[in-house]
Formats: C-alpha cells, structure tokens, sequence
C-alpha cells in the first residue's frame, strides 16, 4: 500500500518502453540509464503527459489510472522539475510561485494549508532573498532551487525530478546538492530523479533502477544494486559501490576515520562532526587487490575481503570481482586485469586483502 507501482507499455516506430515497478514510497528512487533509454518517457507516462497503450498506475493505493480510468495530468498531485525552471520573465520570484499554485484548487488543501506548504518550500530551498527579484536576476542554481520550491508549493504526493542538475556547471551543481539532500532527509514525499550521472545518483538515491532501451535491468536497494557485478558495464568508468559509514574520529595528523560493520577507512580531514554518517563512493578501478598485505605499500585503505563473484568487464582483458567485505559491511567491486586474475588465481572463496586508491564521501 505504501509503494507506487505501475506497468507501462508503448509502441513508437523504433523505441518501445515496457515497465513493471514497484518503487519505495520514500525516499529517492534515481532512474539512471542512457541517452535514449527511456526516462523521460517513463516520467512523462506517469505524469499523465503519454498515454501508454496498457497502462497502470497507483500511488501509495490510490490508483491514478488502470485500463477502464485515467486521470489526466491536472488531476494528478505531482511536482515536475525539468532541466531548466521555466519562470515568467516578468513576474518577480513569488509571483512565480504563487502562479504555480493556482491550479492546485483543484488538487487538494485548503487555502491555508497551501500557504504552509509555499512557506515551507522557500525554506526548505532557501530563497527567502530572491522572492522580490527577477528571474533575469537570478544564477542558473538559484532559478534552480525557484524551479523546486515552484513543485513542492503544490502539496505533490509524487515529485518527478528530470536532470536538475544537468544544465548547470559544477560549481553550480555543488550549490543546489545540500538542498536536493535536504529534500531527501525532511520530506515525506517520494522523489523520482532521472539522472546519466552515476555519482549524482549514488549521492541522493534509496532505490536505484537502471533503465536499457526501454527496459528495467535492475532496481532494488542503491547500495545492493551498485554492488552486483553483472552491471558494471552500464555504468561503465563510473562502476563502483557506496558504503554508508559513521565519522569516528579525527586523527592528529589531519585525517578523519571513517568506520564501517566490517572495518574502516581514513579520509582527508573533514569539517562534519564525529558520529555524522557519511556515504562514501569507492570506484571499481580504484580497488587493487594482493593476497598478502604489502608492508611497504603507501595505501592506507586495505580491506580483507572474501571473492564471491567473477565477472568479465566491459573493457577487453578486464574483469570485474565482486568483494565480501567481512563482517557484514557490504561488497566492493574491483576491476583488475584478466591476467592479474590469472596470476593471483582470484576465484570465488579466495581471502584476498582490497587496498582502496581513492574514497570519495559523497556526503
Ligand atoms: N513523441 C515521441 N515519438 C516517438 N519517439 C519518441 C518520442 N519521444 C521520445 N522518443 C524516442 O524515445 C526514446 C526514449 O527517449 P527518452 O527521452 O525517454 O530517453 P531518455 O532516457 O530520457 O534520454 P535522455 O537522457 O537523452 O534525456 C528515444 O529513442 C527517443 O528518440
């Protein structure tokens, strides 16, 4: 009941989509794939802006459509962010957002309780300064952050995320993050966030559902998913999982521990407080593995870990292994040489030691 489940299917000349989910209905589920798979098209059928030949759809078991009901797309309760927030040049910031509103008479609260919602998502996007000024006046990020506060201002019980971050520049991109987590962490509302930008994924998803030519590859859990080695090759360079560990310390000499069921890692010295949570990323290419733990290397990381699976890489003479870190912390994956493999003899139950290049915390 508390899930949203649909089935989509539709024919164009040269692409089809056919999908049959059931996605958390909390939390952020990201849809990742490539150019062409079909996200947007996945978005725009649940938004009731394509009419799927067999289409079924309930959000937490109020069913928006079936094959004998459809509700179109201003009946449905959702907030869409597109790429680039399209405001009316001419109307200042809160004009924007109190123009957005008007059709919600329709959808849902009161008067009242929509004032809350608006007043609530000015905070949670923190534009409380811009609200006077121009679009015309406003950065890329902080139009951005308008274009949000716009979706959330309407009460949705679904927010539809396409690439919001896609237009901007990095500097951008890591203005607007915080408040995307935010959104994360403080909201009720399940989020949809399409995105072909894996780390973008790993650092805001729950849910991970890996979209190809149409079709659901993969979805489940964003750290399991990540984890399992027959994927790797849609994420290509960026393959790699997401351990989720608590800050334990700060070490004298500047750097900070991070701990994990099943070990720990040390990173550059960070500013968060000891016993905040951290996700870190660590990237396939950058796991190495050795049978015996090197007394002279200069990576601090190294895991003991147990081979579980073995499977080849999308890059000629590379295969993927897939790491069980002991102690229940979760699996790395590693890409080494098909040859390496070969000469450590890494087959599944081998006790090998992961000395870790690099850990990315994502936040
Ligand atoms: N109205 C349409 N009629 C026919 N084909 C369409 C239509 N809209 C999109 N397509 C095709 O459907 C496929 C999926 O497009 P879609 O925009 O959903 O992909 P996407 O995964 O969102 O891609 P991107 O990451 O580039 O935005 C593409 O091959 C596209 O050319």
């Amino acid at each position: 009941m508390d899930s949203i489940d649909f089935r989509f299917r539709l024919d164009w000349p040269g692409f089809s989509l056919d999908v049959d989910l059931a996605l958390p209905g909390r939390g952020v589920s990201g849809l990742f794939g490539h150019s062409g798979s079909g996200k947007t098209t996945l978005l725009r059928c649940i938004a009731g802006l394509e009419r799927a030949a067999h289409g079924y759809l309930s959000v937490k078991g109020d069913v928006w459509q079936d094959d004998g009901h459809w509700r179109p797309v201003h009946r449905r309760p959702i907030g869409y962010v597109f790429q680039e927030a399209s405001l009316f040049p001419h109307l200042d910031v809160i004009g924007n957002l109190r123009f957005g509103m008007k059709r919600v008479k329709t959808l849902s609260a009161g008067k009242a309780a929509l004032e809350t919602h608006l007043e609530r998502a000015i905070e949670l996007l923190g534009i409380e300064h811009l609200l006077k000024r121009k679009p015309g006046h406003l950065s890329g990020g902080e139009r951005q952050r308008v274009g949000i506060a716009r979706a959330l201002a309407l009460d949705p019980q679904l927010l539809l995320m396409d690439e919001p971050l896609a237009a901007l520049d990095l500097k951008r991109k890591l203005e607007i993050l915080p408040y995307l987590e935010r959104l994360h962490d403080e909201l009720a509302v399940p989020i949809l966030y399409v995105s072909h930008a894996p780390d973008e994924v790993a650092r805001l998803a729950d849910h991970l559902v890996l979209l190809e030519n149409g079709r659901v590859v993969a979805s489940g859990p964003l750290t399991e998913t990540l984890a399992r080695a027959d994927l790797p090759a849609a994420f290509a360079d960026d393959a790699g999982v997401v351990i989720e560990t608590v800050l334990a310390a700060h070490e004298e000499d500047g750097l900070s521990r991070l701990e994990f069921p099943g070990g720990q890692m040390y990173v550059g010295r960070r500013a968060d407080p000891l016993g905040r949570r951290l996700r870190c990323r660590i990237h396939a290419s950058d796991v190495s593995l050795t049978l015996n733990l090197p007394p002279d290397s200069s990576i601090l990381n190294r895991l003991p870990v147990t081979v579980s699976d073995i499977v080849e890489s999308d890059r000629l003479g590379h295969v993927i292994v897939r790491l069980e870190i002991s102690g229940g912390g979760g699996a790395l994956l590693a890409r080494i040489t098909e040859r390496s493999r070969r000469l450590l003899d890494i087959k599944p139950g081998r006790q090998v030691w992961a000395q870790i290049k690099a850990v990315a915390v994502l936040a």
